[in-house]
């Protein structure tokens, strides 16, 4: 089956908005070569990002058109990059700026947490560790991913005094309100341990995924903090780009997707630990409160 491209998407969106039937639709799609099967599963596909849009799998073109200009100019988490600087004020701390990459918004930063915060979140978060859940879009539970054979646990938003600092620190860095933010996540990662190239949007196309978007909608943005280097191995990878993040103690790297699909370029993994072992803190950010 032809898959749907995101061009094919916005241009079904785009018809709709503009007030065409499914029916005709369907028509003009057949007559310009898609055949049966590939033209029910686009429009079906069409169908299920419409509800995730607006919540009504039946939506008005308006109502579509509207969803679609939201998210053209919709405000993203990210630092200010406006001048070009070297060090960003995060409010307790100065942060510098390492790398930068446009599209996708990749930002890698320097001196965002010192040794010490690394050491008491790794100390904090030993004794909690579970072998990592991940989110089930499918029903919208968690589940054991063999695609992460990391150990894992999360903090509650605000549980202490150094998770405060820290989230307020984030806050101020990505221009994004704290209450946005889920709880960090610590992953530890023992030789051999990776997490598989994924995206950390959910999947749209998944039953489960309406579910979770009631907790604050989608994911837009993530940090992933560098708490304990690897002696080798370990970088946080881009495969789209070709890009590969060092895990070095006490930086992070940061990237934004502005809708959840593959043409964020947002494809990411932790390649594995060759020896040692690696810790990190993810922070993952919301569209709106995360409750
Ligand atoms: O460990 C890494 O480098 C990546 C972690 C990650 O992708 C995540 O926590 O979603
Ligand atoms: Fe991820």
């Amino acid at each position: 089956m032809q898959p749907i491209s995101p061009e094919l998407r916005e241009w079904i969106v785009a018809q709709l908005a503009a007030g065409h039937s499914v029916a005709a639709l369907r028509q003009s799609m057949q007559a310009a070569g898609w055949h049966d099967d590939a033209t029910t599963a686009a429009l079906a596909e069409v169908e299920r990002s419409v509800t995730s849009r607006t919540g009504d799998p039946a939506a008005s073109g308006a109502a579509v058109a509207k969803s679609v200009a939201a998210d053209a100019n919709k405000p993203l988490p990210g630092p200010s990059l406006e001048g070009s600087p070297l060090y960003l004020d995060a409010g307790d701390r100065r942060v510098q700026v390492l790398q930068t990459v446009q599209h996708p918004r990749v930002v890698v930063f320097g001196n965002l947490l010192d040794a010490a915060e690394c050491e008491a979140l790794i100390e904090a978060a030993r004794a909690r560790l579970a072998r990592s859940r991940t989110v089930e879009t499918k029903t919208g539970g968690e589940t054991l991913n063999a695609d992460r054979t990391s150990d894992g646990m999360f903090f509650e938003r605000g549980e202490s005094e150094l998770v405060q600092r820290l989230e307020a620190r984030i806050a101020r860095l990505l221009n994004w309100p704290l209450d946005h933010g889920e709880g960090l996540q610590i992953l530890r990662y023992s030789p051999g341990a990776q997490y598989r190239p994924h995206y950390d949007y959910f999947d749209p196309r998944e039953p489960g995924t309406p579910t979770i978007l009631r907790r604050g909608g989608q994911r837009v943005g993530t940090l992933v903090m560098y708490l304990q280097e690897p002696e080798a191995g370990g970088a946080t990878t881009f495969p789209d780009i070709g890009l590969e993040v060092a895990p070095v103690r006490g930086t992070a790297v940061f990237f934004s997707y502005d809708r959840p699909d593959p043409a964020t370029r947002t494809l990411h993994g932790g390649a594995p630990v060759m020896a040692g072992e690696k810790w990190v803190a993810t922070k993952w950010l919301r569209e709106r409160v995360f409750t």
